[in-house]
């Protein structure tokens, strides 16, 4: 039996806790404040403390910092409602054993506090909390997922690949760990794979010698010695050429690299956050990535959650960003409650940067200064499909990618017995007819005009595609 102090200002909570607590056979012992906290304590160490942050007399954090200064080896579990990525950050750094976001689930709680009760406190770190403004907006349980990771391996220099559809904000994660980590003195480099042409891509990585091919007129180096000490953000790392793949691998292999066309060998200290909005397993699984890179970049995953799952974070990124907006002069506007719900129904294809965007263009736009529902459909509307995609910064190319390694991951067989090819073209093919019937108030003839096909033709394929047809 291991003696449990739980301080938290709700009775409703510290009642529930402390019975489900008591039932895994601990004595509880609880406190509303910190004044109760102190007194306890004093009277005696428990064996493990839970407590919130937000106390009516106080910081949780704050006081369990005080008593781990002078007893490091006692474990503390951090619990609270303001789940933000800085508390995450700060329980880390005060080496709670676990920190859960409210609600927590009650087994959550026990095999947190099982695991703290068998294993001890992690290493303290004194280091002051960071209280400075965090750029990750959001508290939706799987932004709290998120957070947590975060917050694990800021004091490491772990490799993290981020995974997410564009626009979810994966180059902010990436700046985040390294903002908060002890490489902030140093540089923060991103490179974004897909925009720089694939013959390039190594000489921009490693740096080329003068005269190393045409047009190399001086040495240049690479972004691994830009980010000398810092940290390196290889982004869209899925459209790296397998060649660059392997001289990559070799890299954080073995700490060095050799310029191109150069005989120096250079030695690194790069912490390397990558990312990619594709599959990257499904890439490995088609021969496009390697196999071993890929394990050596995801030692540590982030999954960043599309917009459309994150509910109520969709209300706080566009007040956000109408903050933001009237900061920078624009006019200073309010979403009425019809104009969030509106917000809140779009599925988001192009996820954060498509949200701010349109923010930032009501924020222009709208005559009055309470933006309401008719506003955010205006400016969602014209906008679905394939002009939001283009927006989100996908290209068809992509689409088809996606569609492949889908298949790769759901019908690997696809891929061999020579059915490719028909499956992609039936995936492409029913958008395009969606697209056309709509555009052609779905009348069947004039749709089949438009497409070129014969109209008998069109209907057999709406009747093997499944397409139900609408009224004009
Ligand atoms: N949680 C967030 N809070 C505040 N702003 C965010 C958040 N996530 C994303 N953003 C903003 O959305 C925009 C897109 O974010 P970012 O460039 O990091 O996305 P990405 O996933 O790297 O996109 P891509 O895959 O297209 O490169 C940026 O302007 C970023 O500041």
């Amino acid at each position: 039996m291991s003696r449990i102090l739980f301080v938290d200002d709700d009775a409703a909570v510290r009642t529930v806790v402390a019975q489900a607590l008591r039932r895994g056979g601990d004595e509880v012992t609880v406190a509303p404040d910190l004044a109760q906290f102190r007194r306890l304590t004093a009277a005696g160490l428990p064996d493990l403390i839970v407590t919130d942050v937000v106390l009516p007399d106080g910081d949780g954090i704050d006081a369990m910092r005080d008593l781990r200064a002078r007893h490091p080896e006692l474990p503390v579990i951090v619990v609270s409602a303001r789940n933000t990525l800085t508390t995450a950050v700060r329980a880390a750094e005060l080496g709670a054993y676990e920190y859960l976001p409210k609600p927590f689930d009650l087994d959550a709680l026990a095999r947190a506090v099982a695991g703290a009760l068998m294993r001890g406190p992690a290493a303290a770190d004194a280091t002051e909390p960071e209280d400075a403004a965090l750029p990750l907006i959001g508290r939706s349980p799987a932004m709290q997922e998120v957070y947590r990771t975060i917050a694990r391996v800021v004091a490491t220099d772990l490799t993290v690949l981020v995974a997410g559809e564009s626009g979810t904000g994966k180059e902010l994660v990436a700046r985040a760990i390294h903002d908060l980590g002890r490489r902030v003195g140093g540089p923060f480099v991103a490179i974004n794979m897909a925009a720089i042409p694939r013959e390039l891509i190594e000489a921009e990585l490693f740096g080329h010698e003068r005269g190393a091919f045409t047009g190399a007129a001086q040495r240049h180096a690479g972004r691994f010695e830009q980010a000398n000490g810092g940290t390196l953000f290889l982004d869209e790392i899925g459209d790296m050429p397998l060649e660059a793949q392997t001289r990559l691998l070799r890299v954080l292999q073995t700490g060095e690299f050799t310029t191109v066309g150069g005989a120096r060998t250079i030695r690194t200290d790069v912490r390397i956050v990558a990312a990619s909005h594709r599959d990257l397993a499904a890439l490995v699984a088609i021969g496009q990535f390697r196999e071993d890179l890929f394990y050596r970049l995801a030692v540590v995953p982030v999954a960043l959650p599309p917009l459309r799952e994150r509910g109520d974070d969709i209300g706080l990124l566009a007040r956000h960003f109408l903050d933001a907006a009237a900061i920078e002069g624009l006019p200073r506007r309010t979403l009425s409650d019809d104009a969030l719900a509106a917000l809140l129904a779009h599925d988001w294809p192009g996820n954060v940067r498509e949200l701010e965007n349109l923010v930032r263009r009501l924020a222009v736009l709208a005559r009055d200064e309470v933006i309401d529902a008719a506003a955010v459909h205006a400016s969602l509307g014209g906008r679905r499909s394939l002009a939001t995609d283009t927006q989100a910064g996908a290209t068809v190319g992509d689409a088809v990618r996606q569609i492949v390694e889908r298949l790769a991951r759901e019908r690997p067989a696809a891929l061999e017995d020579g059915s490719l090819y028909d499956h992609v073209i039936a995936e492409v093919e029913r958008p395009l007819i969606e697209i056309m019937l709509a555009r052609h108030g779905h009348n069947q003839l004039r749709t089949a005009r438009a497409l070129g096909l014969n109209r008998n033709t069109l209907r057999k394929r709406l009747d093997q595609l499944g397409i139900v047809l609408g009224t004009e």
